[in-house]
């Protein structure tokens, strides 16, 4: 157990940090795979609080891949992968809706205010945040954004709200909502918001030489590592399009991209607030 001095010490460490990303923007992509206890998320809620109230400017972007799996099941509808997007006919359209734009929102929402935070759920349909068009008919009402309109976010921003994001798009093509992959539009989005950061919380350490092991971290990864990464096969299933997110992200303006461990309690605030970068972080140059 830490002293007091040793827990003051700790809060004046983080001082230089939290100037640093005073006023700054950071989208945080909450997927399903890191919401696997009521107490991480809560973790990961309280780090969303504290970094709000000390003035950096968080957005969420959920997903809820396996709530909506669960729910799925529940109701006797399949589930289907196609390239690691959810084949998304009419039923499972409206089941992704109710799922993110319902119980996940609303419980997130309901969870930042519960720590104090003020939260404003909207999804991609709210302001035409996000735009879509049918990506590929192979894939069902999986959109493809085609444009980003963060205006309504940035009002929540300034007037002191944490947003918090779920992932529906408007369709543009004559279909009402398209069904978009969270990491994809978590990426969009910090583009369009010029963050400084993007966090994307998973459920493995970061990317990893051996999947198997944690020891293996890769602390930093800059875009030219990847091409050799890939070749090597070392990155397989749902890390193949993370990747090409982040990848994305850095392209687009987004100075660094971290992908933390949503298991480990308050991996936010240790790469955030400290000297501790913990996970993968990926960046143009040093
Ligand atoms: N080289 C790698 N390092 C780390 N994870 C990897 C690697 N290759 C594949 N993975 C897999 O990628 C998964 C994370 O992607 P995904 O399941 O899509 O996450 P999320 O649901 O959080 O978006 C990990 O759980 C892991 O099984
Ligand atoms: C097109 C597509 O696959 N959409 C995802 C959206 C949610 C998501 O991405 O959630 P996670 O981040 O928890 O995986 C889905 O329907 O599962």
């Amino acid at each position: 157990m830490s002293t007091h001095a040793e827990q003051a010490q700790t809060l004046i460490e983080a001082l230089p940090y939290i100037q640093k990303f005073n006023g700054k923007t950071v989208v945080v992509k909450y997927g399903g795979s890191a919401m696997v206890s009521d107490g991480l998320r809560r973790a990961v809620m309280s780090d969303i609080v504290l970094l709000s109230l000390v003035g950096i400017r968080v957005v969420v972007l959920h997903g809820g891949g396996p709530e909506i799996s669960r729910m799925l099941k529940a109701i006797g509808h399949p589930s289907r992968f196609v390239d690691g997007l959810r084949y998304t006919d009419a039923a499972t359209m409206g089941v992704v809706q109710s799922v993110l734009c319902g119980k996940v929102n609303k419980d997130l929402v309901a969870q930042i205010n519960g720590l104090g935070g003020s939260a404003l759920g909207i999804c991609g349909i709210d302001g035409r945040l996000f735009q879509a068009r049918q990506l590929d008919p192979r894939y069902g009402l999986v959109g493809d954004i085609t444009a980003v309109d963060p205006t309504l976010v940035r009002r929540a921003l300034d007037d002191g709200f944490v947003p918090v994001v779920s992932t529906v798009a408007q369709g543009v093509d004559g279909n009402p909502a398209c069904n978009i992959n969270a990491d994809t539009a978590a990426a969009k989005l910090a583009v369009a918001l010029g963050a400084e950061k993007l966090i994307l919380l998973t459920d493995v350490r970061g990317l990893l030489r051996d999947p198997a092991d944690d020891a293996t971290l890769i602390s930093v990864v800059r875009p030219d590592d990847v091409p050799a990464l890939r070749d090597s096969g070392i990155v397989t299933g749902g890390m193949i399009p993370k990747l090409d997110c982040c990848l994305d992200a850095l392209a687009g303006g987004v100075r660094r991209v971290h992908l933390l461990d949503g298991r480990i309690p308050h991996s936010i605030l240790v790469e955030l607030l400290s000297d501790k970068g913990i996970g993968t972080m990926l960046e143009l140059a040093a």
